[in-house]
């Protein structure tokens, strides 16, 4: 077939697609208007993965990862549309931060890849408060709890190079009255070079500023003695001990006060 020929049936299949494209993104507009109202969540993780495990079902093994890119596609513009919708007149954007050496951007449920690249490491997640994750949909539904609104949920990158080193949010505490409870994970590569240090200096500055937190929870495995020094550097005191999985694992839960510092 000539190439003309070929390129007019592209065309053709374009102005389908496009009409087709547009009446998902209608319904997906009618599907925010009844959340807006519902008060519900935009990220709905397991009608997500519904879909995605129909496309790997129903796809040509040639095109298998093609269509699910494809589709993820689809399903990120459908919650940016969604956003739109719901978030009219919503709180301000997440401000971007800089620090000596990093750049920290607002995460949001793009960045799956990356962070699971993290959150699937057993060596990080033995830190954390959460198991290792072994699909992606689970790293989603962790970044869309961190971006939860009322929070501050950042990337880490390294400010020379745009590289990904990790993860920051703060979060309103579940627990404590006017705290914000701060999640680190950095790559282990990036261990041990002081960068926990500059963004718990952040983490200080955005808790009074942008959530007006009275202060600041972390909590950390008491193995983890790197972590530890680093809060207590940084004027964090142990609370109290928890104890979790089979029982004999301490977590130490660090609280910095905010008043103290602003008075
Ligand atoms: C449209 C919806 O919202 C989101 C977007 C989806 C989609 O585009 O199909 C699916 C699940 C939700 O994360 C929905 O909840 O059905």
């Amino acid at each position: 077939m000539e190439l003309e020929q070929i390129r007019f049936q592209i065309n053709e299949l374009n102005t389908e697609l496009l009409h087709l494209f547009e009446k998902r993104m209608q319904l997906c507009g009618q599907v925010a208007e009844y959340k807006k109202e519902h008060h519900m969540d935009i990220f709905v993780p397991a009608r997500e993965v519904e879909i995605l495990e129909w496309v790997k079902a129903n796809s040509k093994k040639e095109f298998a990862t093609y269509d699910l890119e494809f589709f993820n596609c689809l399903l990120n513009l459908s919650r940016s549309y969604q956003q739109s919708i719901v978030g009219e007149g919503a709180a301000a954007p997440i401000p971007a931060v800089r620090t000596e050496r990093l750049l920290l951007l607002p995460l949001s449920l793009e960045d799956a890849e990356p962070v699971f690249s993290l959150t699937s490491k057993p060596d990080i997640t033995k830190y954390m408060r959460f198991d290792t994750h072994s699909s992606i949909e689970e790293t989603r539904s962790l970044i869309a709890r961190y971006c939860e609104p009322g929070n501050l949920a950042y990337k880490v990158l390294l400010a020379q190079t745009g590289e990904f080193i990790g993860v920051f949010a703060l979060k309103i505490s579940k627990e404590v009255p006017a705290a914000a409870d701060v999640s680190l994970f950095l790559s282990p590569e990036s261990w041990n070079l002081g960068y926990a240090g500059e963004i718990l200096c952040v983490a200080e500055d955005m808790a009074s500023n942008f959530m007006q937190a009275d202060s600041l929870l972390a909590y950390v495995v008491a193995d983890h003695i790197a972590s530890c020094h680093t809060l207590e550097k940084a004027g964090y005191h142990v609370q109290k001990t928890l104890f979790f999985g089979e029982g004999d694992a301490t977590l130490n839960v660090y609280q910095l006060s905010l008043h103290s510092k602003n008075n």
